[in-house]
C-alpha cells in the first residue's frame, strides 16, 4: 500500500496521518501477520489433506502455468514490478507474456487508475491493462530475486516465473553447468530438434520473431505512455485522444497478436519436446528385450522410473522451451532498455539499477534458506503420505475383512503429520526470506528507482546524450512499428503511424532535450518523461530479474538434465545386457564374490523355430544376487509334460523367468524356441483394459489376432466355454463388453480367462505357475486335457496333486539350492500327498527314485555327467 501511495501523492496524507493512528495500524499490521501465520498453520492441515492426496496432477498444473495455484505459494513474486509501477505510475509494460491471471501482479491498472486522475503524474492504467494478460496484471517485472531459487519451493515470481518454484523439486540434485552437462544436453537438444527443416526449428524461428516484436512492442508502449500524460498535463485534448486512444487502438491489434502467439507457440514447443524426448523413451523401455521390467526389477539404479517417464521429461521439455525464450528475450531487452534509457536518464542509469539488483541478488542468496533440500524433502513425504493411501486402495479388501481399519489410519494420520509440520518449516523460512525481499526488492528499490528517474529532473547536467544517436534510433523504431501495425494489415502503412502522430517520434516526444539543456521544461514534459522513463526502468528491471530467474532455471536443467539423462543411460545399458550393473546387496567376503563373479558369467541363449528348451548349466541366480539353483540340466522335448514341485522359495518359478528372459541368463546355454512359442500362464493373469475379446487374445491386437491366428468371434466363444467363461460373455455385455476385468472377475474367473487365453495362443510350450489354485478340480482337468489336445506342451508349477497325472516327468527342487529330474512313477503323487511341508515334498520324489542324482550343497559338473541323460540333475546352494 505505502508504495501504490507514494507514488500517487498518497503518501502525503499518509504523512498527515497521526502518530497514534499509524501505531493503530501497526499494531493492526502485525495481529494480521500473526492472525495469518496461525491461520495458515491451522489450514495447512486442510490443505494438505485436500491438495496433496491431488497433489502431483494440481501440482502439474500449477508449474505449466494453467493454475494460477496457491496464491501462498506464489509468494512475493512482482514485487518489484509493483514497486516500479507504483513509482511511475504505469504498469504492465512487460507483464503479460507469463501472467495471465488478473491476480497475478498488481499495481498496474490498479495503480493507473488513481493516476490517471490528476495531472502531474503518471497514469498508466489503460496501457497496463493492454499489455496485461487480464485486467489487474502487468505490474511489470516479478520479483527479479525470488527467493524460491533454482529449485525453489515456488516462491517464484508472481508474473513471470512461477516455473522456478516448485519446478525445481527434485532437480536441486543436478550437476553444475559443465561439460558434462553441455553434452548432455546437446543429446536431447538433437532429439527434441531433429533438424532445421523440423516443425521444432520452424517453431523456435517463429518465437525469436515474435520475441523481437515484443520488445518493440513494450518501447512503443514506454513511449507512448510518456506521450498520453504529456497530453494529459499540458491537457491538450487532441493529442491526447490520438496517443490515449487511437494509436492504442491501433496497437492493440498485433500486441494482442504477438502477445497471445508468444504463449501460444511457447506452449506448443513444450508439447512437441515432450512428444520427441517421450517417444525416444518409449522405444527404449517399451522393447522385445523387456526393459521395462529390468529397469524395476533387475536394475538398482532408478527407483521411481515412472516419475523420470511422466514428469521428469516433461519438466525438462519445459524448462528447456522456458530457457529459451528466458535468456534471449532478457537479453534483448537489456540492451534495448539500457539504450533507451542512457539517451534520457544519462549513461549511468541502467548501469545503476544493474549493479543494485546484482548487489540484491548476492545478498539474498546468502541468506536463502536450502529451498531445493527442502522441497525435495516435501516430495519425500508427501510420497510416503501418497503410498499409505494407494497401499489402502490396492489391500482395501484384505484390510476390510480383518477390520484394520484404525491401523491403517494411525499410519495415514502419522504421515500427513509428517508432511505438516514439514510444511510449517518451509512456511517459516519462506517468511524469512520473504522479509528480506520485500525489503530490498519492494521498498529499498524504489528509492533506488525513484532516484534514477529523478536524475533529469534534478540534474539535467548528468544525462548527456548523443542527439543523432537518439534522433536515428527513434527512426528505425517508428519504422517498426509502422510494420508491425501494416502486418497485421489494420491500415494501410502510410495511415498506420503517420510521422506526425508516431509515438516514437522524437520531435513529438516528451523533450528529453529540452530537460537537458535547463531550457524550459513545462510539467507537462517532465510528467511525460517521467512516466515514459520509470516505464523504460520498470522493463529494464524485469529483463534483468529474467536474467537472474534464466541462470536459476538453468541450474534446475541441469538438475533434470542429469536425471534424464541417467535414465538414458541406464535404458541403453540394459538394451544391451540385462546383468545388472549395480548390484542390490554386496557381499564383503571375498571367496563368496568370487564365487558369485564365476557363477554370474552371461551364459548363451540358443533360439530354434520348432526347438525345444534346454537348459545346460545353467545357474539361477536372483537379482539381490541370492544364488538359487546353479549348474541345472534339463530338457523338456516337445510332447513332453513336466511337473515342477518344490517348497516355497526354492526358485521355481525364477527357473522359468530365466527361460522367459526377465532374468539374466548365467552359467551355460540355453534352448528354446524362437519368438512367442512360450507361454506363461500367471496365478494371477494380467487384464488388459479393454474389450473382453481383447482380453482372450492379449498380447496382440484384434487385427493381429485376426490375420495371424484366424481368430473370429465363434473361435473366441469357443475358447470361453472350454475355460466355462459364457456366463461372463453373456451377463457382461458379450465380447465387446469394456469392463475393468480385474475388478469384475472372480479369481477363478480370472484363472479361466488365462486358459482361454493359452489356448488361444495355442503355443509350443505353456509354462502354468499356480493357474489352476483357484478352478475346480473338474474344470482344471478338462483345460488340461483341451491343452493337451492342442499340441501345447505343458510345464506346471504347482503343490496340487491332483495334477501329476497329466504330466510324463517331474521336475523337483528341495529349497537347498538341489534338484531332481524324471520320469513319473506310479508312487510319486502318494508320496508328494503325503509329504509334510515345505521342502519334503522334492525330498520325498528323490528318495522314491533310486537312479536319480541328487545333491546338497556344492554341486559339481561330476553331478550332472553321471546321471542319465534323462534324468539329468544338478545342485546349488544358496
Ligand atoms: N525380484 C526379486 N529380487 C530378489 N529376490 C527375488 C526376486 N524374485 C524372487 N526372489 C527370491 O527368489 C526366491 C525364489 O523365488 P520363486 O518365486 O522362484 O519361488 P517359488 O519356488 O516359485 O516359490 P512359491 O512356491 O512360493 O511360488 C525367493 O526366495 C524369492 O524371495
Amino acid at each position: 500500500m505505502s508504495v501504490v501511495n507514494m507514488a500517487t501523492g498518497a503518501n502525503g496524507g499518509l504523512a498527515r496521518t497521526s502518530r497514534p493512528a499509524m501505531y493503530a495500524i501497526t499494531a493492526v499490521a502485525a495481529a494480521g501477520c500473526v492472525a495469518a501465520h496461525r491461520w495458515n498453520q491451522a489450514v495447512t492441515t486442510k490443505r494438505l489433506a485436500d491438495g496433496i492426496v491431488r497433489s502431483r496432477q494440481g501440482r502439474r498444473r500449477r508449474r505449466d502455468g494453467s493454475d494460477p495455484g496457491d496464491p501462498a505459494r506464489r509468494g512475493p513474486g512482482g514485487v518489484f514490478g509493483t514497486a516500479m509501477a507504483a513509482l511511475g505510475g504505469v504498469g504492465g509494460v512487460d507483464g503479460s507474456v507469463d501472467g495471465d491471471s488478473a491476480s497475478e501482479g498488481d499495481g498496474g491498472a490498479a495503480v493507473g487508475n488513481q493516476l490517471g486522475r490528476p495531472p502531474g503524474v503518471g497514469p498508466g492504467g489503460a496501457e497496463a491493462c493492454l499489455d496485461g494478460g487480464g485486467g489487474g496484471s502487468g505490474s511489470g517485472g516479478g520479483s527479479l530475486l525470488p527467493p524460491g531459487g533454482g529449485a525453489g519451493v515456488g516462491e517464484g515470481p508472481s508474473l513471470r516465473r512461477k516455473q522456478s518454484g516448485s519446478r525445481g523439486a527434485g532437480a536441486g540434485g543436478g550437476g553444475g553447468v559443465d561439460r558434462v552437462f553441455a553434452a548432455q544436453l546437446w543429446k536431447f537438444l538433437k532429439i527434441v530438434i531433429p533438424g532445421v527443416h523440423s516443425r521444432e526449428f520452424a517453431l523456435l524461428v517463429v518465437i525469436a520473431g515474435l520475441l523481437g516484436a515484443r520488445s518493440y512492442c513494450d518501447i512503443w508502449a514506454s513511449d507512448n505512455g510518456g506521450r498520453v500524460v504529456k497530453a494529459i498535463v499540458s491537457r491538450e485534448r487532441r493529442a491526447f485522444y490520438r496517443r490515449a486512444i487511437r494509436d492504442i487502438f491501433i496497437m492493440a491489434f498485433p500486441m494482442s497478436a504477438v502477445n497471445t502467439g508468444l504463449r501460444f507457440t511457447l506452449a506448443h514447443l513444450k508439447v512437441m519436446f515432450r512428444l520427441r524426448l517421450s517417444q525416444h523413451f518409449h522405444d527404449k523401455y517399451l522393447n522385445a528385450a523387456n526393459t521395462f521390467y529390468a529397469v524395476s526389477n533387475l536394475d538398482n539404479r532408478i527407483q521411481n522410473v515412472d516419475q523420470l517417464l511422466t514428469t521428469d521429461i516433461d519438466r525438462f521439455c519445459t524448462s528447456l522451451a522456458d530457457i529459451y525464450s528466458n535468456l534471449s528475450k532478457p537479453a534483448l531487452d537489456v540492451v534495448l532498455f539500457s539504450r533507451r534509457l542512457s539517451r534520457s536518464l544519462g549513461p549511468r542509469a541502467a548501469p545503476l539499477l544493474i549493479s543494485y539488483f546484482v548487489a540484491c541478488s548476492v545478498a539474498l542468496r546468502a541468506v536463502q534458506p536450502p529451498f531445493g533440500r527442502l522441497v525435495a524433502e516435501e516430495q519425500r513425504l508427501e510420497g510416503e503420505y501418497r503410498l499409505h493411501h494407494s497401499r489402502l486402495i490396492t489391500h482395501g479388501e484384505e484390510v476390510a475383512f480383518y477390520r484394520g481399519y484404525r491401523f491403517e489410519k494411525v499410519y495415514i494420520t502419522d504421515a500427513l503429520g509428517r508432511v505438516a509440520a514439514h510444511m510449517a518449516r518451509v512456511f517459516r523460512a519462506r517468511a524469512r526470506i520473504g522479509f528480506c525481499d520485500q525489503l530490498l526488492i519492494k521498498y529499498v528499490a524504489t528509492i533506488v528507482g525513484y532516484s534514477i528517474v529523478s536524475i533529469p529532473v534534478f540534474f539535467p547536467h548528468l544525462v548527456k546524450a548523443p542527439h543523432r544517436a537518439a534522433a536515428a534510433s527513434a527512426a528505425r523504431l517508428r519504422v517498426s512499428s509502422r510494420a508491425l501495425t501494416a502486418a497485421v494489415g489494420l491500415l494501410p502503412a502510410k495511415l498506420a503511424i503517420p510521422p506526425e502522430a508516431a509515438c516514437l517520434s522524437a520531435e513529438k516526444a516528451p523533450s528529453d532535450d529540452a530537460i537537458r539543456d535547463g531550457a524550459d521544461s513545462s510539467a507537462s514534459d517532465i510528467a511525460g518523461l517521467y512516466t515514459r522513463n520509470s516505464r523504460l526502468l520498470i522493463a529494464l528491471a524485469g529483463a534483468i530479474g529474467r536474467l537472474v530467474l534464466a541462470g536459476k532455471s538453468i541450474t534446475a536443467l541441469t538438475g533434470y538434465c542429469a536425471r534424464v539423462a541417467r535414465l538414458d543411460d541406464v535404458l541403453s545399458d540394459l538394451a544391451v545386457s540385462t546383468v545388472p550393473r549395480a548390484p542390490l546387496e554386496s557381499s564383503t567376503d571375498l571367496h563368496t564374490e568370487a564365487r558369485l563373479a564365476a557363477l554370474m558369467t552371461p551364459g548363451s541363449l540358443v533360439e530354434g523355430r520348432g526347438g525345444g528348451v534346454k537348459f545346460e548349466g545353467v545357474n539361477v541366480i536372483a537379482p539381490d544376487r541370492s544364488v538359487l539353483l546353479t549348474d541345472v540340466n534339463v530338457e523338456i522335448p516337445r510332447g513332453t509334460h513336466v511337473i515342477v514341485a518344490g517348497p516355497n522359495g526354492s526358485g521355481k518359478s525364477s527357473l522359468f523367468r530365466v527361460l522367459a528372459g526377465l532374468w539374466p541368463l548365467y552359467g551355460g546355454t540355453l534352448f528354446r524356441p524362437a519368438g512367442s512359442r512360450v507361454f506363461y500362464v500367471p496365478q494371477r493373469p494380467y487384464l488388459t483394459l479393454g474389450t473382453l475379446r481383447a482380453q482372450v487374445v492379449y498380447p496382440l491386437t484384434w487385427g493381429e489376432a485376426v490375420a495371424e491366428m484366424g481368430a473370429s468371434d465363434q473361435l473366441i466363444m469357443g475358447f470361453l466355454s472350454d475355460a466355462r467363461l459364457l456366463h461372463v460373455a453373456a451377463r457382461k455385455g458379450g465380447l465387446d463388453a469394456v469392463r475393468d476385468w480385474a475388478d469384475v472377475l472372480s479369481g477363478g474367473e480370472k484363472q479361466r480367462l488365462g486358459f482361454a487365453r493359452m489356448l488361444f495362443h495355442r503355443p509350443d510350450y505353456a509354462v502354468l505357475d499356480e493357474a489352476s489354485a483357484a478352478i475346480s478340480l473338474e474344470a482344471e482337468g478338462y483345460l488340461y486335457e483341451r491343452a493337451q489336445e492342442l499340441g501345447v506342451t505343458l510345464v506346471t508349477v504347482s503343490h496340487r496333486p491332483s495334477l501329476f497325472r497329466f504330466h510324463t516327468k517331474i521336475l523337483a527342487l528341495d529349497g537347498q539350492g538341489g534338484y531332481a529330474y524324471r520320469d513319473l512313477v506310479e508312487g510319486d503323487v502318494p508320496a508328494l500327498t503325503f509329504s509334510a511341508g515345505d521342502g519334503s515334498a522334492a525330498s520325498a520324489v528323490m528318495s522314491a527314485a533310486p537312479d536319480a542324482t541328487e545333491s546338497e550343497g556344492e554341486g559339481g559338473p561330476d553331478d550332472g555327467e553321471d546321471a542319465p541323460e534323462e534324468l539329468a540333475s544338478g545342485s546349488a546352494s544358496a
